[in-house]
């Protein structure tokens, strides 16, 4: 794809990247862990539902706007952007160029803990009409997540995102045969150098995946649903639990008083074989009702893919790889395009489908398509 010519679908800017990124950036991106079954199934999944339009309705007006978190955020539209770590492997201006298109387009980011741009570089960036989101892990040390948190909390960020699905990094053999690292002129911008030396690992060590070893050395195992109630402790910011697949584990965390769930199988880079994200939302949905927001990520490529998942119950949905594609393509620009693209699909799915506002989403807009076509034999 020349730069001249119009980007018409996410999958465009993914084929860019393919083609322009150094490889172990892009192979870092993509993959999922193991055979990645479940990375194809977050896209499968959504081919085997069917839409069942309604007809008649007035669709000249179309209303994207939502509000999230009991009203405390509201957004132009339900499109967000999921937490991915070292942005400026795809682009130099990274996180800076991610939270500038994120203010223009009225959308949410979620900073990742691993970012190569500060959380305070990222905030000045966003601005203050920006909506912004802080990712979070949480270390051995515990006062290192404090201090993360603390930070955040300075700097604007109105929730904190606890990923609960990394104890320790997935596997996935492109980042073992590349022996990924981050290049030697990036740093993670959140942690001092010493920070990282403590624990004798480098994120730059030129083994394996130096991110899984690193990622090791610094992520808490032992964490609990007593962490969630230490960090409840030490915070007043609205908590999203990220990373929830099981309706029991959701009924505990609504029961832990979270504002938030975000069914997630991190893109597929972590346990192969979990379920698609929008196969395991409904479970979800049902178990948590209206106690508190659910949030689905994974796979979601196009504005079709929104309108099920929202249809099924999601509050709002995020999307991690199609903002690196974008970064990769034209920086700030790039992640715009991609942002615009969903958001106009968005809205082109709901007139077709003869909906002109989110609440007139309801599961009944989508059909699996083998009970359809089963019911119809
Ligand atoms: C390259 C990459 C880096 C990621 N880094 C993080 C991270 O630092 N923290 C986190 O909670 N999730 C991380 N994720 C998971 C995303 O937040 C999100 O769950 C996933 O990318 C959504 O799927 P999608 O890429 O198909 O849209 C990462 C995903 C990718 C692809
Ligand atoms: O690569 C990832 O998916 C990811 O989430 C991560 C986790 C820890 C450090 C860097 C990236």
């Amino acid at each position: 794809m020349a730069h001249s010519q119009i980007v018409t679908c996410i999958d465009e800017l993914e084929q860019h990247a393919r083609t322009h990124l150094p490889k172990n950036a892009f192979d870092y991106y993509s993959s999922g862990a193991n055979d990645q079954r479940t990375l194809a199934e977050n896209r499968a999944a959504f081919y085997r539902l069917r839409f069942l339009p309604r007809i008649l309705r007035d669709v000249s007006q179309v209303d994207l706007g939502v509000s999230l978190l009991n009203g405390t955020q509201t957004l132009a539209s339900p499109i967000c952007i999921a937490p991915t770590a070292m942005q400026r492997m795809a682009h130099p201006d990274g996180e800076i160029a991610t939270a500038r298109a994120a203010a223009a387009s009225e959308s949410l980011m979620i900073l990742s803990s691993w970012s190569t741009t500060s959380i305070e570089d990222v905030a000045a960036a966003n601005g203050n009409a920006g909506a912004r989101w802080f990712q979070l892990y949480v270390y051995r040390d515990r006062a290192v997540t404090a201090q993360l948190v603390k930070r955040a909390e300075q700097s604007g960020y109105t929730a904190l995102v606890l990923t609960v699905d990394t104890p320790i990094l997935g596997r996935r053999e492109a980042d073992i045969r590349n022996g990924f690292r981050l290049p030697p002129h990036l740093r993670l911008a959140n942690f001092s150098e010493t920070d990282s030396k403590a624990t004798g690992v480098s994120i730059t060590d030129k083994k394996d995946s130096g991110l899984a070893a690193y990622v090791a050395a610094q992520i808490d195992q032992t964490l609990t649903w007593k962490d969630v109630k230490w960090l409840q402790s030490i915070t007043k910011l609205p908590i999203i639990l990220k990373g929830v697949l099981s309706p029991e584990d959701a009924t505990l965390a609504v029961d832990h008083g979270v504002q938030g769930i975000l069914v997630s199988n991190h893109g597929a880079r972590q346990l192969d074989g979990v379920p698609a994200t929008i196969e395991a939302l409904p479970g979800i949905v049902a178990a948590v009702g209206s106690r508190c927001d659910v949030y689905l990520d994974g796979g979601v490529r196009r504005g079709t893919d929104v309108l099920m998942a929202l249809a099924l119950g999601a509050k709002a949905v995020f999307v991690g790889r199609p903002v690196l594609w974008g970064l990769a393509y034209k920086g700030e620009e790039g992640v715009q395009i991609a942002l615009t693209l969903l958001q106009q699909e968005l809205k082109l799915a709901m007139q077709l489908a003869g909906c002109s506002k989110l609440a007139d989403l309801t599961p009944s807009l989508v059909v699996s398509a083998s009970t359809y076509t089963h019911a119809k034999l």
